[in-house]
C-alpha cells in the first residue's frame, strides 16, 4: 500500500466505535457562509422596543483640568466599609443623558428588587434567580431555601476543615493526607475557582490547586503529569451544574483512567459538586465517592462562584471564605440603593450604557494592574458575554445585544496592545482595576530615591489613563485597597449585579444560554457522522484485498454527499492520530486522497 504524505501521519490503528445506521441528512455540518452584511454604521440604532437616548455621536470630553477635577469629585463613589472606590468621571455621559435615563433605572432596579425576592427573573427556563441570596441566606424567599444555604456552607467549612487538618485521608498516600486539588470542570464551573486561587491562594496553600477545563487530552495529560506520585495524595473536585457537560465527563473519564493505571481508589478520593439527582450525582451516590455538594436550580454556573463551586475549592486553599461572602453582602447591600450615584453597580452599568450606546458598539477592556488579577478579565468574559449577547430581547424582537469583553493586566499590556487603545480604532472603553496596596507592610523598599517598584505600577496606570483619556478614550476605575477576600467578593458581587442591570436597561434575559446550545448540538452531530464515517471505512478495511475509499465513496455510503467537507475533516484528524491510513494522495488535496484502517475489526462489522 502506498504510504501516506502531507498533514496525515501513517501508522495504522484499531477502532472500536459503534455502528450506526446511517440516515440521509438534509442540513449540511458546515454551512456555506451567509453573504456578506453591509458594513455596519457607526452609531448603531438602539434596540426597537426602548425609546431613543439621545447621545452626541461623538463624545466631548471635558479637557479643563478644574473643570475635570470637579467632574471627578463629584461622581466619585466610596464604599467606606469595603475601601472600594468607582471613578466614573472619565466616561463622558451628560446630567442630560442620566435624565432620560432615570424612568429605566427604575424599572430596573426594581426588577432588581423582584429578582431578589423570587421572582422567575429567568422565564425562559421558569427559573428563580438567586446567587444572592448566597451570601445573606436571609433574604432567600423561603425557609427551605434558607437552610438550604446555610447547611451547604456548614457542611464545606466542616469538610474543608477535616481534610486540611487530615482527619480525612486519602487511603494509600504517604503523605497521610491531601496535598492537591484536581478540579475538573468547565465555564462557570472553572472560571471563578480559577480567578479566585489566582487572587488569593496563599503562596504555601495546605492543598495546591490545578484545573482540568477541557476536553484536549494534551491539557489533561499534563496535569496529570504534574501531579506525578502525588496523585495519590490529590483531592479530585468534579464540578458540573447539570452534571453531564460532555468535557467535564471527559476529564473525569481521563482522571479515573490515570487512578486506575496509578492503583488508586478514585471514589476516596472523588468529590462532586453539582445538580441532586443529575448524571454526575447519581454516579458519585452509587460509586460512593467521598463527598457530595450541591448546586442549586436558581443559581447559575457564570454566578456561582459563592455557591459549593466557588467555596469548597477557595475553602481548601485556605482562603477565607467567609469574608468572601462578607464582601459580597457589603456590596450587594450598596448596590440596593435606588440613587444612581449611589449605587456602584447602576453607575456602572450607566457607563456601559453610554459607552456602547447601548448595543454593544464598545468593547470592554479590563486592566487590572495586579498580577493577581490576572484572570479577572476572563471571568468577567463569560460573567458579561455569556449574560449579555443575546439574539432577541425578552419582547421576542431580534436585537443581537452584547458586550465584548478582554483583557489582561497592567503594566504588562503596555508593552502590548495599548498601543492600538491609544491611536488606533476607537472601538473600546477601559476599566482600570486599582490596588492601593503594592506589598503586604514592611516589605518595601525603594529602588531609587524616592520611587519604590509599586510606584512604578501606580505611575503606569495613572499614565495610560491620562493618555488614553487625551486622545477621547474613556475609562472607569475601579480602586480596592487590598486584594482580600473581601475585595474579591465584593468585586464579583459588583460586576454581577451591574450585569443584571444592564440586562434590565436593554430588556434582555441576562441568566440563560440559549446560544451556547447550537455548538454543543453541532459537535454531537459531528461526533454521530464520525461514527458512521469509521463504519464505512471498517466495512471496506475488512474486504480481501482491502478496499481503499475516496472521500466521495466515504459520503456515499455514510448517505451523506453534503457533508463531504466535515467527512474529509474527520479523516485529515483521524489520521493526524494514526487512527485511519492514507492509502493514495494526501490531505493537501482532499480530492486525492483514498483512506482505509489499518485493521480490520469483525466485532464491530457484525455489530
Ligand atoms: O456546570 P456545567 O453544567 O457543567 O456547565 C458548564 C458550562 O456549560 C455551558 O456551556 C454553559 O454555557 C455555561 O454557562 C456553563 O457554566
Amino acid at each position: 500500500m502506498a504510504s501516506i504524505s502531507g498533514i496525515c501521519s501513517s501508522s495504522p490503528t484499531l477502532n472500536h466505535h459503534n455502528h450506526s445506521t446511517p440516515k440521509r441528512r438534509r442540513t449540511p455540518l458546515l454551512p456555506s457562509f451567509p453573504k456578506p452584511l453591509p458594513p455596519r454604521s457607526l452609531a448603531r440604532e438602539a434596540p426597537t422596543q426602548l425609546s431613543a437616548i439621545t447621545k452626541p455621536l461623538h463624545t466631548n470630553l471635558e479637557s479643563d483640568p478644574r473643570a475635570l477635577w470637579l467632574r471627578y469629585v463629584d461622581w466619585l463613589y466610596q464604599h467606606k466599609e469595603l475601601g472600594l472606590y468607582l471613578d466614573v468621571s472619565r466616561v463622558g455621559f451628560s446630567d442630560d443623558f442620566i435624565r432620560q435615563m432615570e424612568p429605566r433605572f427604575e424599572a430596573a432596579l426594581r426588577a432588581m428588587e423582584e429578582l431578589e425576592n423570587g421572582a422567575i427573573a429567568n422565564p425562559d427556563e421558569r427559573r428563580m434567580v438567586g446567587h444572592y441570596w448566597l451570601r445573606d441566606s436571609t433574604r432567600s424567599p423561603t425557609s427551605f431555601l434558607k437552610s438550604q444555604i446555610d447547611n451547604t456552607l456548614d457542611a464545606i467549612c466542616t469538610f474543608a476543615n477535616d481534610v486540611v487538618t487530615g482527619k480525612i485521608k486519602p487511603p494509600s498516600s504517604p503523605e497521610g493526607r491531601f496535598t492537591q486539588i484536581l478540579s475538573v470542570g468547565i465555564g462557570g464551573s472553572a472560571l471563578g475557582p480559577q480567578f479566585v486561587a489566582e487572587a488569593l491562594a496563599p503562596d504555601n496553600p495546605p492543598l495546591k490547586i490545578r484545573f482540568i477545563d477541557n476536553t484536549d487530552p494534551a491539557g489533561i495529560d499534563h496535569q496529570i503529569a504534574q501531579l506525578g506520585p502525588e496523585l495519590a495524595s490529590t483531592l479530585v473536585i468534579v464540578i458540573s451544574k447539570s452534571g453531564g457537560t460532555p468535557e467535564t465527563r471527559n476529564g473525569l473519564l481521563e482522571v479515573q483512567k490515570a487512578f486506575r493505571e496509578a492503583g488508586l481508589n478514585f471514589p476516596k478520593q472523588g468529590v462532586a459538586i453539582t445538580q441532586e439527582n443529575s448524571l454526575l450525582d447519581n454516579t458519585a451516590r452509587i460509586e460512593g465517592w467521598l463527598a457530595r455538594f450541591p448546586m442549586f436550580d436558581w443559581v447559575g454556573g457564570r454566578t456561582s462562584e459563592m455557591s459549593a463551586v466557588g467555596l469548597l475549592p477557595a475553602a481548601l486553599q485556605s482562603i477565607d471564605i467567609k469574608e468572601m461572602l462578607a464582601g459580597a453582602a457589603l456590596m450587594d447591600e450598596a448596590n440596593r440603593n435606588t440613587v444612581i450615584r449611589n449605587n456602584p453597580a447602576a453607575l456602572l452599568a450607566l457607563c456601559w450604557y453610554w459607552a456602547t450606546d447601548g448595543v454593544g458598539s464598545k468593547d470592554m477592556v479590563i486592566l487590572p494592574y495586579k498580577d493577581s488579577l490576572l484572570l479577572f478579565s476572563r471571568y468577567l468574559q463569560q460573567l458579561v458575554m455569556e449574560s449579555l449577547g443575546k439574539e432577541f430581547d425578552l419582547d421576542g424582537n431580534r436585537v443581537n445585544q452584547g458586550i465584548s469583553v478582554y483583557g489582561n493586566k497592567g503594566s504588562t499590556d503596555q508593552h502590548a496592545y495599548i498601543q492600538q487603545l491609544r491611536e488606533g480604532v476607537h472601538n473600546f472603553f477601559v476599566t482600570f482595576i486599582e490596588v492601593l496596596r503594592d506589598r503586604p507592610p514592611g516589605h518595601d523598599w525603594e529602588l531609587e530615591p524616592g520611587v519604590t517598584c509599586g510606584d512604578y505600577l501606580f505611575g503606569m496606570l495613572q499614565g495610560t489613563r491620562s493618555a488614553l483619556y487625551a486622545n477621547n478614550r474613556e475609562s472607569i476605575t475601579v480602586t480596592v485597597q487590598e486584594v482580600t477576600p473581601r475585595s474579591v467578593g465584593a468585586l464579583i458581587a459588583l460586576y454581577e449585579r451591574a450585569v443584571g442591570i444592564y440586562a434590565s436597561l436593554v430588556n434582555i434575559n441576562a441568566y440563560h444560554q440559549p446560544g451556547v446550545e447550537a455548538g454543543k448540538k453541532a459537535a454531537g452531530e459531528v461526533l454521530a457522522l464520525q461514527k458512521r464515517v469509521l463504519a464505512v471505512l471498517n466495512e471496506a478495511s475488512c474486504k480481501e484485498p482491502v478496499e481503499p475509499l475516496t472521500l466521495e465513496e466515504v459520503a456515499d455510503r455514510c448517505h451523506a454527499p453534503e457533508d463531504i467537507e466535515m467527512i474529509y475533516k474527520i479523516i485529515a484528524h483521524m489520521a493526524a492520530n494514526d487512527r485511519a491510513l492514507i492509502a493514495e494522495g494526501n490531505c493537501g488535496s482532499p480530492r486525492s486522497i483514498k483512506v482505509f484502517l489499518g485493521e480490520c475489526n469483525v466485532d464491530e462489522l457484525y455489530a
